[in-house]
C-alpha cells in the first residue's frame, strides 16, 4: 500500500498542481502594505494572528523568504523527535507557519542569511514557483527586490526591525552561513538556546540528517511538488552567478547605509561572505 503523504505535503501538492494562472493581481494580495501569495495566506489568518495572545513557553522561529526556514524546521523537528521523554508528544505539524493556512493555529530563533544569496535563492524560487508570478530575468528582479516591492517586502526593513533586538534574552540570532559552517555546532547552540536536553549523539544525528544532501535526497517524500521548487543548491557564495559588480556595489552601499556599526552587521560577517 502506498504510504500516506503527510498532511503539509498533500495540501502543498494540492495547492501547486492547481495553480494556472501567472498572473500578478490573481495569485498577489497586499495587508498593510506587504505583499502576500493569496495561496497560502489570507486576511482572516493575518487578523487571527494579530488577536492571538502567545503563552509564555511558545517558540517562534522568524525568517524573511529564503534564508533557511525549512532547514531550521527540520533541525528542531528532529531535536525534538531524537528525545526519548518527548516521544509522547504529539508531531510538530510539518509546515507550523503562522501566516500560512486556516486562521485556527514566545523565544525567538531568529534566522538571517547574507542578502545577495538570499536575493538569488528568491529569484530563482519566483521563477519556479507555480503560486509567484514569473519575475523575468535576474535584471528585472534585482531592483524589485532591492526596493522591497516583493513578497514579504524588504529584506532590508526586515533586517533593521531585529537589529532592536539582538541583545534581548529570548532573541537567540543564528546564520545560515554560520550553519553551513558548522552545523554541528550550530544544532547545539539551538540545543542550549532551547534548553532540549540532547546528548551529543543526538546532536550529531541531527545535524546528519539535516545536511543539504540529506534533506534534498528525502525531499521528495517531505515537500511532494514543492522539493524541486524549494531544494536548490544550499550553497554559501551563489550570488557570484548572477550579480554584475554594479549590483554588487549597489547592495553593498544599501548593506552599509542600513547596518554599518551595528551589532547585526556585524553578526552577518558582510564582507567575508558578500564581496567579490
Ligand atoms: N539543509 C540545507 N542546507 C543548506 N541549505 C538549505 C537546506 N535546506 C534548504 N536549503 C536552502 O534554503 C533556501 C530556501 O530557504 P527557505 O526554506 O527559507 O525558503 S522559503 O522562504 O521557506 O520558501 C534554498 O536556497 P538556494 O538553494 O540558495 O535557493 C534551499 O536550497
Amino acid at each position: 500500500m502506498a504510504k500516506k503523504k503527510p498532511r503539509f505535503v498533500e495540501n502543498i501538492d494540492n495547492i501547486l498542481a492547481t495553480t494556472q494562472t501567472k498572473e500578478n493581481e490573481e495569485l498577489l494580495f497586499t495587508f498593510r502594505g506587504v505583499l502576500y501569495p493569496k495561496r497560502l495566506c489570507s486576511l482572516e489568518t493575518f487578523e487571527a494572528v494579530a488577536a492571538m495572545e502567545a503563552r509564555k513557553d511558545d517558540r517562534l522561529i522568524v525568517a524573511y523568504p529564503k534564508c533557511g526556514t525549512n532547514w531550521m524546521l527540520k533541525i528542531v523537528n528532529d531535536m525534538i523527535a531524537v528525545i526519548p521523554s518527548y516521544k509522547d508528544l504529539p508531531p510538530l505539524e510539518n509546515c507550523p507557519i503562522l501566516e500560512f493556512g486556516p486562521p485556527t493555529k514566545l523565544q525567538m530563533l531568529v534566522l538571517f542569511r547574507n542578502p545577495k544569496d538570499a536575493a538569488v535563492s528568491y529569484y530563482h524560487f519566483y521563477n519556479k514557483n507555480p503560486i509567484l508570478p514569473d519575475v523575468g530575468s535576474w535584471d528585472d528582479f534585482f531592483p524589485k527586490f532591492m526596493n522591497g516591492e516583493v513578497c514579504w517586502k524588504s529584506y532590508f526593513d526586515y533586517i533593521l526591525a531585529w537589529d532592536k533586538h539582538v541583545d534581548e534574552e529570548n532573541v537567540m540570532i543564528i546564520t545560515y552561513e554560520e550553519l553551513k559552517e558548522n552545523l554541528h555546532e550550530g544544532v547545539k547552540r539551538i540545543a542550549e538556546f532551547y534548553e532540549l536536553p540532547l546528548s551529543d549523539e543526538m546532536i550529531k544525528s541531527v545535524a546528519e540528517n539535516s545536511t543539504f544532501q540529506a534533506m534534498s535526497s528525502k525531499s521528495e517524500e517531505t515537500h511532494g511538488r514543492f522539493a524541486p521548487v524549494l531544494f536548490r543548491k544550499g550553497a554559501v557564495g551563489d550570488w557570484k552567478t548572477l550579480f554584475t559588480e554594479a549590483q554588487s556595489r549597489e547592495m553593498d552601499a544599501k548593506f552599509e547605509e542600513c547596518l554599518a556599526g551595528t551589532k547585526l552587521g556585524a553578526k552577518l560577517k558582510y564582507d567575508q561572505y558578500c564581496k567579490f
